[in-house]
């Protein structure tokens, strides 16, 4: 029996005999020297951290080239670690979908402990301000969803635990973002040590979004007296703090049924799938594509890891932005967000069967080579053709990769303006191009207001992935009926205008209405998703 613990992986012969790799490390090792000297602590403990990011320093556990591992915390959904982290002594298991079906297996052992992040769990909360307080810590990454960095609502107000933590200080904090800045006060509060903050999650200069908003809580603090004013300026010296910006990239679907067959068929326990009543789909195991990327501005004011020796590109500033662009913006998510909402419309759960329907994969390919590309500066360490050329015939195609439309379509609200917004407002500053020149980027946007109805291209309901706007932007289409495109009015009018979600009133660059035409044709009826598309994409 394969089951994942500390005690288990002792025994390497089990594990060899079903092709399962374990860690080249001494585990008890790793956990007691980063217990006494942390370098690296990770919040957001969720499925792509674990199938990409904890690899990472494995890679550098099992050649010598790192002696510590990662302390995994997790502020927002405690469900994670205490039932996918705990009691598995914080191992996982990644199993590598190959485009020729095979799974390659491996268990991932570099986390070294497990830590709610949350002044109410007392004993988690003291060894993470511990450990913000020791010199050797060097880097404090992230994914948690680019709604973790948001401080407010859509009207914009400050959310409630937000406006609470501004008013009460660093003792008690509430939201993840002000959580952060208490850290880095106990930092500050420590001989004011240097620190790398590095946001990993996929958005458009992601470290300038953390940065700001640990800098606005600790701005409300300074201004009622909360901290000192140092505090701000330990923030912003470069000297001591900074929030290099990153591009990361890798295909981690959700934990698959079918994966943890396999894995079952291995001899491998405790694979069963959790949905957490925040929504994390969970495992001990993790499913990932192999293609991987990950490129970071070499900005450390305490030093790094190796991580150039497992893969990880290191360059500057104007360099992430560029290959950032080029995948979030252009190569990859929107190609994702596209396929996420026409997927949930046309009935499909898996991406590999939508790039078998010429009309999807049609859409897809136009909005990659015709729209994106020519607006797409070439970073210079990827190439974009190539790099989008393996999205949509490696990556998007490998059946294998379990990875479901109504994952991608989740947030979908708070990605629009990141994945079409930046080539729009590209068509607008580019001599020979208008942003009405633009046709599939429209499509998508008519697509996902067609989406927000919650109604199938079949007519049926249709049950629509988490995102924290998903009320107030149906709130808007009430009273449009499928099969009346009259009953359309303006009621796009508010979503299409909003510069929050777009980053641009999209009336002013003359696309609203060409949006609101598509959308018309789209509840014309029953199958119009269908007809329009194939309209458009002949
Ligand atoms: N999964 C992928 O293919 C992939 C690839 C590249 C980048 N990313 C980035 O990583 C993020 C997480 O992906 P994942 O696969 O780990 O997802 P996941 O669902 O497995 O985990 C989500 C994580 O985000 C945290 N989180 C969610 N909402 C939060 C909030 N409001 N405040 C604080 N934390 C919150 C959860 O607690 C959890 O730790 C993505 O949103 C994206 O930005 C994911
Ligand atoms: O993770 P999100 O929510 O930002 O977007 C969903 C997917 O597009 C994303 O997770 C991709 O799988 C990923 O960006 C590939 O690198």
């Amino acid at each position: 029996m394969l089951n994942l613990s500390r005690e288990s992986i002792k025994n390497d012969k089990p594990w060899k005999e079903s092709g399962i790799e374990l860690p080249g490390f001494q585990y008890e090792d790793m956990v007691r020297a980063t217990r006494d000297n942390p370098a690296w602590v990770h919040f957001g403990a969720g499925n792509i951290f674990r199938g990409f990011i904890a690899v990472l320093q494995q890679t550098l556990l099992n050649t010598g080239m790192a002696d510590t591992g990662i302390a995994a915390v997790e502020a927002y959904d405690w469900e994670i670690i205490d039932q996918i982290y705990e009691p598995f002594d914080n191992l996982s298991l990644l199993s590598t979908m190959n485009i020729d079906g095979t799974l390659e297996n491996k268990v991932v052992g570099s986390i070294s402990e497990g830590l709610v992040g949350d002044p109410a769990r007392p004993k988690d909360w003291a060894r993470l301000i511990e450990i913000f307080k020791k010199p050797s810590l060097q880097m404090v990454s992230f994914t948690i969803t680019e709604k973790g960095y948001s401080l407010k609502e859509m009207s914009g107000k400050y959310y409630s635990d937000v406006e609470t933590d501004m008013q009460r200080g660093p003792a008690q904090p509430r939201h993840l973002m002000s959580k952060i800045t208490s850290l880095a006060y106990a930092r500050f509060k420590n001989a004011e040590l240097p620190l790398a903050f590095v946001s990993m999650d996929n958005c458009s200069h992601n470290g300038e979004k953390l940065k700001s908003a640990v800098v606005t809580i600790a701005q409300k603090w300074a201004e009622n007296s909360l901290v000192e004013k140092d505090f701000l300026s330990y923030l912003n010296d470069p000297a001591k703090v900074t929030f290099p910006w990153t591009m990361i990239d890798k295909i981690t679907p959700r934990p698959s049924e079918a994966v943890q067959n396999a894995l079952t068929s291995l001899g491998f326990t405790g694979t069963k799938i959790l949905c957490t009543k925040k929504n994390t789909f969970i495992a001990p195991f993790v499913n990932a594509e192999g293609p991987q990327y990950l490129v970071i501005e070499d900005d450390f004011p305490n030093g790094r890891m190796p991580l150039e020796r497992a893969g990880v590109f290191f360059a500057d500033r104007q360099t992430v932005d560029k290959v950032e662009k080029m995948k979030v913006c252009t190569c990859l998510n929107p190609l994702h967000t596209a396929l996420a909402v026409f997927g949930c419309l046309l009935g499909y759960t898996l991406i590999a069967d939508e790039m078998k329907d010429k009309s999807l994969r049609r859409l897809v390919e136009k909005i990659g080579y015709q729209e994106g590309l020519p607006v797409v500066v070439d970073p210079g360490i990827i190439n974009p053709e190539e790099f989008l050329r393996e999205v949509l015939e490696q990556r998007l195609t490998n059946p294998y990769i379990p990875d479901a439309p109504q994952r991608i379509a989740t947030d979908t609200s708070q990605k629009v303006g990141i994945r079409f917004g930046e080539t729009i407002k590209a068509y607008q500053k580019h001599e020979d191009l208008e942003p009405t020149d633009l046709t599939y980027i429209p499509l998508v946007i008519a697509g996902w207001c067609r989406y927000l109805l919650g109604v199938d291209d079949a007519g049926k309901e249709m049950r629509l992935s988490p995102d924290p706007l998903l009320e107030p932007l149906r709130s808007f289409l009430d009273g449009i009926k499928l099969g009346d495109s009259d009953s359309v009015g303006g009621k796009l009018q508010p979503i299409l205008s909003n510069k929050d979600l777009f980053g641009l009133n999209l009336y002013d660059v003359g696309l609203g209405e060409k949006i609101e035409g598509y959308f018309q044709e789209m509840v014309s009826g029953v199958d119009s998703v269908r007809l329009t598309l194939e309209r458009y994409l002949v």
